[in-house]
């Protein structure tokens, strides 16, 4: 299954599709890793607060895939914003991965009240310019956030992840990142699994001969953003990157985007965010 590839305002090429590790125990993640490559896999996203991206360097290595075919993304967690740290940070989970070069850096969370996160986009920057790393981008960025970081650094973030699924679609952060050139990426693409039950969901899904989850994944690719969901099941995986043989209509697009709830956020409000 090929998955196609998004061009980030750098000119890094990234696949559309990638798998999530979060919660995936370290000592299972080499096996899971495998089996994702396996099944035509080619992007994974974890972050040094996942507690595995040993793991994920693991089963690459151990897989025999060349490691230029994988797009590797890590993230800097909160309690090591700050320029000089995360230099530090930054050398510490390479070393846990594996790599000499990674493919998309992200800082976690802006944490504002914390007041490092431009600092820490400097750190970036630099082990962008030194060849370190392929793309530079964000995680849980508002608008504000992003204005911010470009303002008084001149470089804007490659992509900013976010949580985006049925019940939260993001259509005002979304116009933001198209205004800006960044890209998006979906965090907890199928609601952490809530979104499957959905009735219109299960009316489409079915018309395509197709399972929600792949309904979800793919009203994601055909709104043009990155999406990473996560499975610890080989059938479950193999079904999430199945999507490139359907296409969703106008209509069922509008259907879908009436989903969108208020109510909808599972995650953290990344204004308020402090953990
Ligand atoms: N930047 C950030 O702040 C955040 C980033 N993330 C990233 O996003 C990734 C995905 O988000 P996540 O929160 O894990 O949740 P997802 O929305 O990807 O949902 C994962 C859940 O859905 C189940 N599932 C997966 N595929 C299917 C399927 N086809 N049918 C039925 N159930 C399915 C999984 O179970 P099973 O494993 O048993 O298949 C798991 O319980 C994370 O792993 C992480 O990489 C997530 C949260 C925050
Ligand atoms: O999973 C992630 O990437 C996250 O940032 C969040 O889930 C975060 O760790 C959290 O849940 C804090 O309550």
């Amino acid at each position: 299954m090929s998955v196609p590839m998004i061009t980030l305002n750098d000119g890094t090429k990234i696949p559309q599709l990638g798998l999530g590790v979060w919660k995936m125990p370290e000592e299972e993640t080499p096996g899971l890793i495998m089996s994702a490559l396996n099944n035509g896999y080619r992007h994974i996203d974890t972050a040094a607060a996942y507690g595995n991206e040993a793991g994920v360097g693991r089963g690459i290595l151990e897989s025999g895939v060349p490691r230029d075919e994988i797009f590797i993304t890590t993230k800097l967690w909160n309690d090591r914003q700050g320029y000089d740290e995360t230099l530090r940070a930054f050398d510490e989970s390479m070393g846990k991965l594996g790599l000499e070069t990674l493919d998309l850096y992200l800082i976690h969370w802006p944490m504002p009240n914390r007041g490092h996160y431009v600092d820490t986009w400097k750190a970036f920057v630099k082990l962008q310019q030194e060849g370190r790393i392929r793309a530079i981008g964000v995680s849980n960025f508002l608008p504000e956030h992003l204005e911010r970081l470009i303002d008084e650094t001149g470089i804007t973030p490659a992509l900013n992840q976010v949580e985006l699924h049925p019940r939260f679609q993001q259509s005002a952060q979304r116009a933001a990142h198209a205004k800006l050139g960044i890209a998006t990426e979906c965090w907890s693409p199928l609601g952490q699994g809530e979104a499957l039950s959905n009735p219109v969901l299960t009316e489409i899904a079915s018309r395509h001969g197709k399972s929600v989850a792949q309904v979800i994944l793919r009203w994601q690719v055909q709104l043009g953003c990155i999406t990473i969901p996560k499975s610890s099941n080989h059938d479950r995986m193999r079904e999430n990157i199945t999507i490139f043989d359907f296409e969703l209509s106008d209509a069922e697009m509008a259907r879908i985007k009436d989903l969108d709830a208020a109510d909808g956020r599972i995650g953290s409000d990344p204004a308020t965010a402090d953990f």
